[in-house]
């Protein structure tokens, strides 16, 4: 009920474009029914030979119809599409306000395929909202009261006859295919975002699958979701001929219930003969109204099942809460952890226990440690992507909780292992880090992360396209355009996450010399799990099970034969 609430609400500010639609929907079928009755009525009329002139009125109300059937028909697809198409750009405007905020902490709980589902599937099932769900019986209940109106000029009867079918049809045949639909729509729904989430799965890692030799197994899987899938459709498929079948019951029997009616009344003289067919067939178009309310309740039940899948990310609690007042300026961006805790779940262990440490201003501290130590988790808060749960984190004398997400990580430049690039060209993924960057300022970042000369040797230089993920680049130049867009970002604190990482040895020191020319003059946290190049670091933390266990500069911490010694005897300097 929640999910349709909000729906209904962001329709409303388009209530006139709607009474419009429903309007013109109802007219449409009126000039069919006019159609219909004036037909009818010349056929009947023209059969007794009278004066062509007698006729004239009737010829041009058959002309009418046939042409205002279509323009009504035209000018209702028109309006009710742009109101659909109106409601649908607004969900997905809430929809992306409302999940930029969960954007990374949340999101990890949710499957890829399963977030595109929702983005795309679940938001397209909604342009049935209005056309299948709610406009359907205000149509069909003007048609009754118009019709039913115009039927008892003739004789009030023929009203009830047309209320009765209007009321099994619309009611009673609606009803019987809700109790036969029961859960068909939700498992459509969920059945077509599991399909989703399973080929994306796939896609993702088909080079594993392939070396695993596993791509059958994951096809059956496909196959077994897409059998159920067709079945559901099937289901539906027959309900919606069964319903099609009744309502086409409902519609000769009251053609039949109206002729028997009108031909009582034609000889007991209280009908004239000519009006016969008219009356008739004007009911039968009538029916039109009544088709598409059998399909209404199973249309609400999948619109309620996507929106409650657009709702539950919606509504998610974000991980960390934005601060909705002007963050402080800054005094000096040291970054001051004290005695900070954090873990990412409730009862899970403490990812990082009671840290405490300073980098000042252009200092450069450096965090070590085995696998799982806790050392990612760092950058995550200092980004603020998660809340930590004691302590504190300090930037430029203020807490970090005090700025907004946006200003903290204007302070922030971050270089990580896995610099996302997208499917653009280099100019556009430059300009990531700053979009109001200009040419000359593009230029220079490039040069200072050598890869100015490369560029220049592109067919198309700077609006060369780097491929998805950027696959057209070698792993040195995928990582020199990530250094050019710190550069270009330009801002103070540095966060080096395994930069050099994945990186073959000629690149990484080809590489390296880019890299330290970055942190010259800015404050640096450098995050690694192999000690190369550690020993210009000012002070070196060793964390282990998120705890700093050694602290220290690269000579007093190998002195110490501890941890950070084990690591380097066993390699990890390499
Ligand atoms: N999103 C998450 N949800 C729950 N637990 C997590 C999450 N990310 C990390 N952890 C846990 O937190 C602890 C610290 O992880 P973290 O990624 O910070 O370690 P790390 O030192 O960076 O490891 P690595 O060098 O392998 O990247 C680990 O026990 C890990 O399992």
């Amino acid at each position: 009920m929640k999910s349709m609430t909000w729906l209904t609400r962001l329709m409303l500010p388009y209530w006139r474009h709607i009474i419009l639609a429903l309007i013109l929907s109802a007219l449409t079928i009126t000039s069919h029914i006019g159609l219909m009755v004036t037909s009818a009525y010349l056929l009947a009329r023209a059969a007794l030979h009278p004066p062509v002139l007698d006729l004239m009125v009737t010829i041009v109300g058959v002309r009418f119809f046939g042409i205002s059937r279509a323009v009504f028909r035209y000018l209702e697809r028109y309006v009710s599409h742009d109101v659909t198409f109106r409601v649908l750009s607004q969900i997905r405007v809430k929809f992306y306000q409302g999940i930029e905020p969960l954007a990374p902490a949340r999101l990890l709980n949710f499957r890829s395929g399963d977030l595109l589902s929702r983005i795309v599937a679940d938001v397209e099932i909604q342009q049935n909202l209005f056309l299948r769900v709610f406009a359907p019986p205000f149509v069909a209940l003007l048609v009754l009261l118009g019709y039913g109106l115009f039927l008892a000029r003739y004789d009030t009867r023929f009203s009830v006859i047309l209320a009765v079918c209007f009321l099994v049809g619309g009611l009673g045949i609606p009803w019987a295919i809700k109790g036969l639909s029961r859960g068909v729509g939700r498992q459509l729904v969920d059945l077509k975002a599991e399909l989703n989430t399973q080929v994306a799965d796939t896609l993702l890692g088909i080079t594993e699958l392939v070396a695993y030799g596993r791509v059958q197994a994951y096809l059956d899987e496909i196959q077994r979701t897409d059998k159920e899938l067709l079945g559901q459709q099937r289901r539906i498929a027959r309900l919606s001929g069964l319903s099609s079948a009744l309502m086409g019951l409902i519609a000769n029997l009251g053609l039949w219930l109206v002729l028997v009616l009108g031909i009582m009344l034609v000889e007991n003289g209280k009908l004239s003969g000519v009006n016969l067919g008219m009356l008739a067939l004007g009911t039968f178009s009538s029916f039109e109204a009544l088709f598409p309310l059998a399909l209404v309740p199973h249309h609400l039940e999948k619109n309620r099942a996507a929106a409650d899948r657009l709702l539950e990310l919606i509504e998610a609690e974000p991980a960390v809460k934005n601060n909705e007042t002007l963050s402080p300026k800054p005094d000096g961006l040291d970054l001051v952890f004290t005695d900070l805790c954090f873990r990412y779940e409730r009862d899970e262990p403490w990812a990082l226990n009671h840290l405490s440490f300073r980098i000042p201003k252009q200092g450069k501290v450096a965090i070590v440690g085995p696998s799982g130590a806790g050392k990612t988790s760092v950058v995550n808060l200092l980004l603020r992507f998660w809340e930590y749960d004691e302590g504190r984190i300090d930037l430029g004398g203020h807490s970090l909780r005090e700025y907004t997400q946006e200003d903290v990580r204007c302070f922030i430049g971050v270089l990580t292992q896995r610099t996302h690039l997208f499917n653009a060209t280099i100019r556009e993924n430059l300009l990531l880090a700053k979009p109001e960057g200009t040419e000359e300022e593009l230029i220079q970042a490039s040069q200072q992360a050598k890869l100015h000369d490369f560029i220049l040797t592109l067919p198309q230089g700077y609006d060369s396209y780097v491929g998805e993920g950027g696959f057209q680049l070698s792993g040195g130049q995928r990582q020199r355009l990530a250094i050019a867009r710190v550069l270009l970002k330009n801002a103070p604190i540095l966060i080096l996450d395994e930069a050099m990482a994945g990186l073959d040895p000629l690149t990484e020191r080809a590489v390296m010399d880019e890299v330290y020319q970055l942190m010259e003059g800015r404050t640096t946290l450098v995050i690694t799990h192999r000690l190369i190049g550690l020993e210009k670091m000012d002070e070196i933390l060793v964390l282990d099970h998120g705890q700093i266990v050694e602290r220290g500069n690269h000579e007093e911490l190998l002195r110490q034969e501890g941890l950070y010694h084990k690591m380097w005897v066993t390699g990890a300097g390499i």
